[in-house]
């Protein structure tokens, strides 16, 4: 089964390229930038990796962040992440960013994109991993900050295929961004949001009634109501669920009690994620190596997620029938 999933070709649909930044790269950018970490070797940092919820978490992320600066670090970052991409057989990859992360520390929002965008280029010429981009609004952030950042992703705007939401769930409903994501889709974004990781169910509902988002992230917690679920099963939603990072952060107690195969067998088009695979134990791989343990998945429940990953990808319809051609090429070969 582990060489299965190894070979087998997928998407990965909800990955934040600060979340994987590796403590190896950061000692590296760290050093040469001459910034101070609070941590003195890799097994420190790997020993702060102790999360009880998602702020906690998010703590350490945004501070690990401070030590990416310059385009070079952000193309390092992306380019080590895009590695892992080809070595995986991800095929595809949608990389959200968080601008406000960088530009609120005073990094041009020029660095940051330029950075991420020359690493996606270069790695699908090199390596032949395709990519594309979903600039995330940070929640705990007010709107009007949202805005502004919207507008310095203009200039850039044919380099970003997505927004997103992210960061603190709780207390930050999706509603609060009603008219940045009106804005943003104004301009050709794609709307797509973090909601039900932590947040409940009604935060679900807004995010697809008043975002009028295309793709939830997480979104556990439709679990909780039966009419949303319907209604995600209807609109032909699909959630990009992600095992380790749902573990790690105690949204989930147990791999085992893990609800992927309720959700596919409700009908929801699950998807198989890392979300932050430097904090949370694992690559896209190890999602499915250890989900599949877990749940007891059979071959075809992993073609199922790895189908659903190209079909509810954000790539042109040409494109994605190509994915899934050499996906099924793969399934009949090795079923
Ligand atoms: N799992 C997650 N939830 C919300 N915001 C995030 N930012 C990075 N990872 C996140
Ligand atoms: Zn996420």
């Amino acid at each position: 089964m582990k060489l299965f999933i190894e070979n087998l070709p997928k998407a990965e649909l909800h990955l934040h390229i600060e979340g994987s930044f590796e403590p190896s790269l950061m000692f590296k950018i760290a050093e040469r930038n001459k910034i101070e970490i609070p941590f003195n070797s890799i097994e420190e940092i790997e020993k702060a990796y102790n999360f009880n919820c998602l702020q906690d978490f998010l703590d350490i992320y945004y501070q690990s962040a401070n030590v990416l600066i310059k385009e070079q670090d952000f193309y390092d970052l992306t380019y080590s992440y895009l590695e892992k991409c080809a070595a995986q057989n991800v095929r595809h990859t949608e990389i959200m960013f968080d601008p406000q992360t960088h530009t609120k520390r005073g990094v041009s929002f020029k660095t940051v994109i330029d950075g991420i965008t020359k690493a996606c280029e270069a790695a699908e010429e090199n390596i032949g991993v395709t990519s594309l981009l979903i600039m995330s609004y940070l929640r705990h952030l007010s709107e009007e900050d949202a805005f502004k950042t919207l507008k310095e992703s203009i200039p850039f705007k044919n380099k970003i295929t997505a927004v997103g939401l992210d960061s603190s769930e709780q207390g930050n409903p999706p509603s609060k961004f009603k008219n940045v994501f009106e804005a943003s889709v104004n301009e050709g974004y794609i709307p797509v949001a973090h909601a039900g990781e932590e947040g409940p169910a009604a935060y679900v509902w807004e995010a697809i009634d008043i975002l009028g988002i295309k793709r939830i992230d997480h979104g556990n917690n439709c679990l909780q109501d039966e009419s949303l679920i319907k209604e995600i099963v209807k609109r032909d939603m699909a959630l990009t669920i992600c095992p380790l990072s749902n573990t790690s952060l105690h949204v989930v107690d147990d791999l085992k009690n893990h609800p992927l195969k309720k959700m596919l067998d409700l009908g929801l088009k699950a998807t198989i994620n890392s979300d932050d695979p430097a904090y949370f134990g694992g690559q896209v791989n190890r999602n499915y190596i250890e989900i599949q343990k877990a749940l007891n998945l059979s071959k075809s429940d992993l073609y199922l997620l790895a189908q659903n990953s190209f079909k509810y990808s954000l790539l042109n319809e040409d494109k994605k029938q190509q994915y899934l051609n050499e996906l099924e090429v793969y399934y009949i070969n090795n079923k």
